[in-house]
């Protein structure tokens, strides 16, 4: 029925909510992709938007990552990273966002000659604009890609240390399996003496040891897609115990095979268990829809209820790196919006 969808539509749109699971390079749409490769002179291996659209068909993590390091290089300058950056605030600001947190992946920059600096200075200052433009909060998450070693993660994190008051926390990211948590003990050891929150990406494609791992072994704040958690009973009950919070992707579960399809994703089955699941997007501009078309497709796929849906925007807020003040203040916006809708 066209109008009840258009009320859940608008129901969700207008949901105030946090998104805590972006990687800002992944939400590089074509079409600015194309404008960055002509401002900076640079060939791309597509002749069209509809030619990378039509090469964004991925079978397992690897196959998109792969893509996905390769679209960054039309990165190139700090005004590249700020007008990425604004581009990802303005879709959320459309998308009822308050709070982001976003992460970033320096190696990814650092490794093809980049100074450090551009990319970290090109992000605050868009987040700073969206600040500004929105009212939207953030937090900046650096994210060590776990294909590397442990010694180019402690680089990166000596070549972050003059801007550690601008970022909340550490994450880890890139190809999951082979590259289990406990090869960033130290890293990780070092990040949180330094004050930093930990998260980590686990139990995308791993198994549910490596969400054990980053519980036990990286101290993790926050676990990062952690679907494979659910093959065991007793992590998943430690998780709910101790509310940790899961920063669930559904429509990159669709498009990186970690689920069938939309109709079989678990958001509502880790819910009924206790855990205090997120909804969030990963890489919009890959896998087909931001933070509000993942709350859409969740509802429709498993015919949530509105009570549902305002328990993923409650956690959103409650998982969240905020200050008490800033949290009880959005989460006192949610129980308005709850009320009236
Ligand atoms: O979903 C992801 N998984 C692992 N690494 C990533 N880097 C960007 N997105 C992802
Ligand atoms: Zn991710």
């Amino acid at each position: 029925m066209p109008s009840t969808q258009t009320d859940l539509d608008h129901f969700i749109t207008h949901l105030p909510k946090a998104e805590l699971h972006l990687h800002i390079e992944g939400s590089l749409e074509p079409e600015l992709m194309f404008s960055l490769a002509k401002r900076n002179r640079l060939d791309l291996p597509f002749k069209s938007v509809e030619e990378i659209r039509a090469a964004y068909n991925f079978s397992n993590l690897q196959d998109f990552l792969d893509i996905y390091y390769a679209g960054a290089q039309a990165l190139r300058t700090e005004e590249d990273f700020r007008d990425l950056t604004t581009a990802y605030f303005d879709r959320a600001a459309a998308d009822g966002v308050l709070h982001a947190e976003i992460f970033f992946d320096p190696q990814t920059h650092t490794d093809r000659g980049l100074p450090f600096s551009v990319a970290i200075e090109g992000i605050l200052a868009g987040l700073a604009e969206a600040k500004a433009k929105h009212g939207i909060t953030s937090e900046l998450i650096l994210c060590f890609l776990r294909h590397l070693d442990e010694e180019a993660a402690f680089a990166t994190f000596r070549a972050a240390e003059p801007w550690l008051n601008h970022i909340k926390g550490v994450g880890l990211d890139s190809s999951e399996l082979g590259h289990p948590p406990h090869k960033f003990a130290r890293v990780f050891a070092a990040a949180g003496a330094a004050g930093l929150k930990r998260v980590a990406h686990a139990g995308e494609e791993g198994p549910a040891a490596y969400v054990r791992e980053a519980l036990d072994v990286l101290h993790i704040d926050r676990l990062d897609h952690g679907n494979h958690a659910l093959d065991d009973d007793a992590l998943v009950r430690e998780l709910a115990e101790r509310q940790i919070t899961l920063t669930v992707c559904p429509l990159s579960n669709v498009r990186l095979c970690v689920v069938p399809d939309i109709s079989a994703h678990p958001i509502d089955t880790m819910l009924a268990k206790g855990l205090r699941a997120t909804v969030n997007s990963d890489d919009p501009a890959y896998f087909g829809g931001y933070v509000g078309e993942n709350f859409k497709a969740v509802a429709r796929g498993r015919k949530l209820s509105r009570e549902q849906l305002v328990t993923l925007a409650r956690n959103s807020f409650l998982g969240a790196f905020l200050d008490d003040a800033t949290r009880q203040d959005y989460l006192n916006k949610l129980d308005a919006y709850a009320q009236l809708g």
